[in-house]
């Protein structure tokens, strides 16, 4: 794995949360984008090298809105950009790691992306990003 690609912030209303997060950065989002297969309406900050997601749930059957639901707002994942994703998910397997999907999905910002279950990974919800680049 290589670096953090980004922190995934699960918010309940993304203008709200994109207007704070802009004057705490003291930059601005840079883009928007809607993931219909997750369910979420995304946007992001760019902050030195760090990369900031704002997830808003579009149905309340989305990730997004069971874990406000249950938690509220905050940090819900952290995402790992790799080299090859079919390749990370298959050693991860192996080591005992959950994942979500058996085949990388497509997520937001032209990445291919696979979730590995917080019960396997200390709580915590981990995503693999490649970039559709590299493939
Ligand atoms: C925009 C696309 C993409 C990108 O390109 O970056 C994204 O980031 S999309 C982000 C939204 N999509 C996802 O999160 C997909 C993967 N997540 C899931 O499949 C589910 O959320 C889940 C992790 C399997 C949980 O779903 P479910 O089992 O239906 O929900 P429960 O509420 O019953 O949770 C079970 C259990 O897990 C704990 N949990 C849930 N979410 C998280 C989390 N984000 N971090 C830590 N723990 C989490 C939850 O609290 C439950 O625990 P217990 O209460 O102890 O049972
Ligand atoms: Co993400």
């Amino acid at each position: 794995m290589n670096k953090v690609e980004h922190i995934g912030i699960a918010v309940s209303d993304i203008k709200i949360a994109g207007d704070i997060y802009e004057k705490l950065l003291n930059t601005t989002v840079y883009k928007t984008e809607r993931v219909e297969q997750e369910g979420v309406e995304t946007a992001f900050l760019q902050t030195g090298p760090n990369k900031i997601e704002l997830l808003q749930a579009t149905h309340e059957d989305s990730a997004i809105a069971k874990f406000i639901a249950k938690k509220g707002e905050g940090i819900h994942h952290i995402a790992f950009d790799v080299d090859d994703i079919e390749a990370e998910m298959q050693r991860l397997k192996q080591e005992g790691f959950v994942l979500l999907s058996d085949k990388p999905k497509l997520g937001a910002d032209n990445k291919l992306v696979c979730f590995v279950h917080p019960k396997s990974a200390n709580g915590v919800l981990v995503e693999l990003c490649q970039s559709v680049d590299n493939r």
